[in-house]
């Protein structure tokens, strides 16, 4: 275990650059540093690791002070990668890596022994640099001797590694076999890391805690979701961030929103917009829509500019529909990945679309309604035979400025607005014999122009929920009853 206690220094006992910094870092932990430019984060490991003075406060190993370690004995216990290289570039990568093994010596280079061997092959492999290691470092690209620097580090083996921006100049691959090897080495063999970050994203996802500087005083330490809060981030940095979860990972993550001003015009989406074609109806739009969807191609949230809605035959079976309907889009011209598509059995000309505005603002429904698969979603787990094709797909597109919230609400009102439709109509599940209130494949979408009315909740006592509201109800129960008049029901 590392124990740093209220240490002040720097490069002038006159003018200390780290202040009262104090915490400890258990064996196997990485625990990443992060603090605007000249916060002290770089100054912080050369305290730490004794390159610079310390006018207060003490740094701990394993509770003995390091003012107690002879320079060899200390070096087996702390590694450090630092910022800035002293360019041995005459020197090849092997040579530059065994330099590490200089603690583990009696005398320069006289007793290289089979460890010393093992460890700097172990350490060139581990950073990929073993393919060029007879290469002199004036001839490696500045990410090859970067991992060349890491890999001496790495063949020291000390207890403590300590680096100031590991992934400097390493492309995103390099990045991420760096870092894997990193953890790796702190998972199975103990090995405690301090590292210097600037990309927040990285620390958060390879660090177990992260230290935040500010102007040479600790802001923050804690688990990646204590630290990257977003008034945190602007406080230190004066830089606003919006955080979102990584898609895998329990792992924040954080984008940054610029000041620039948003270069699209007001604009807002019209009924007239949409098209009906032979097999699907569209909907282009001149700037992405910030959507959410549960269609078949490009679900989840996103920007999109095009929207599709695919009338396929009812005996459309294809063993990889994502596939399948992009390349129906490539061969109409769509761009798949700005596009956002879902398929129905409906044909396209049965489409209701309807617009609807009150004083918030507008907003234009589209509903295809096929309900041969009419489902009772409370009774659903009577049910054992397959879904078949028989769909209700409603799209909701909101001129407007939603925020995440809203639209979450929104999918809510809408689906209530739906269900309520299916009741007024008395579609009925064939199976339970009670009403039904969707289908088994039922997609919705809700897409915002973002721009225009800001819109923080849309639920139904809302203006634009009792639009949604409204608005759903009647373009479905047009479109059921459609549905029923075509299948001769009505
Ligand atoms: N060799 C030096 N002599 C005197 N002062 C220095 C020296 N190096 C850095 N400083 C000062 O120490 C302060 C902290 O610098 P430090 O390098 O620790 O910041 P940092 O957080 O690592 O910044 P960066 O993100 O830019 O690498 C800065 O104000 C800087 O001017």
């Amino acid at each position: 275990m590392l124990t740093v206690e209220n240490i002040t220094g720097g490069y002038d006992a006159t003018r200390p650059i780290i202040q009262e910094v104090s915490f400890t870092v258990k064996k196997g932990e990485i625990l990443g540093v992060l603090g605007p430019n000249g916060s002290g984060k770089s100054t912080l490991l050369k305290v730490i690791s004794g390159i610079l003075p310390s006018t207060n406060g003490q740094v701990l190993i394993e509770e003995q002070n390091i003012k107690h370690f002879s320079p060899k004995e200390f070096a087996r216990k702390m590694a450090v990668l630092p910022q800035l290289h002293a360019h041995a570039f005459s020197h090849t990568v092997r040579e530059t890596v065994a330099l590490g093994r200089y603690p583990h010596q009696n005398s320069w280079f006289s007793t290289w022994s089979e460890q010393d061997e093992n460890a700097v092959k172990t350490a060139m492999k581990q950073t990929g640099v073993d393919s060029y290691e007879h290469t002199n470092l004036e001839f490696l690209s500045g990410g090859e001797q970067q991992r060349t620097f890491v890999a001496q580090a790495l063949a020291q083996q000390a207890d403590i590694l300590l680096l100031d921006e590991p992934t400097n100049h390493l492309d995103i691959a390099h990045q991420r076999q760096l870092l894997d090897m990193i953890r790796l080495e702190a998972v199975q063999n103990g090995l405690t890391v301090i590292s210097v970050f600037h990309d927040m994203n990285l620390a958060s996802l390879y660090c177990d805690r992260l230290l935040l500087m500010d102007k040479g005083h600790v802001k923050a330490i804690g688990e990646p979701h204590e630290v990257l809060k977003e008034k945190q981030i602007l406080e230190v940095y004066n830089t606003r961030v919006s955080s979102y979860p990584h898609p895998e990972l329990p792992k924040p993550q954080v984008t940054l929103m610029p000041t620039a001003t948003d270069e699209r015009e007001s604009y807002v989406v019209t009924k007239e917009q949409f098209k009906i074609r032979d097999e699907f109806v569209e909907l282009r739009t001149e700037f992405p829509l910030k959507t959410v969807s549960s269609a078949v191609h490009n679900a989840g949230f996103g920007w999109f500019q095009s929207f599709v809605n695919r009338a396929v035959d009812l005996s459309y079976m294809c063993s990889d529909a994502h596939e399948e309907l992009k390349s129906y889009l490539e061969q109409h011209d769509f761009m798949p990945s700005n596009t956002v598509a879902m398929m129905t059995a409906v044909a396209a000309k049965h489409v209701v679309i309807r617009e609807f505005s009150n004083t918030t603002g507008s907003i234009i429904v589209a509903v295809t309604a096929g309900v041969g698969n009419a489902v009772d979603v409370s009774r659903a787990h009577e049910r054992v035979s397959k879904p078949y094709i028989g769909t209700i797909n409603t799209w909701v597109i909101i001129n407007g400025k939603l925020t995440e919230e809203s639209f979450m609400q929104a999918m809510i009102t809408a689906t209530e607005a739906k269900v309520k439709a299916m009741q007024q109509e008395e579609i009925m599940d064939p199976i339970s014999n009670t009403i039904a209130t969707g289908t088994s494949t039922d997609s919705l979408l809700i897409a915002a122009t973002q721009n225009g009315t800001f819109m923080e909740y849309a639920g139904p006592i809302t203006d634009i929920g009792k639009l949604i509201g409204q608005g759903v109800y009647e373009t479905t129960v047009t479109a059921l009853q459609d549905y029923k008049r075509a299948k001769g029901r009505l």
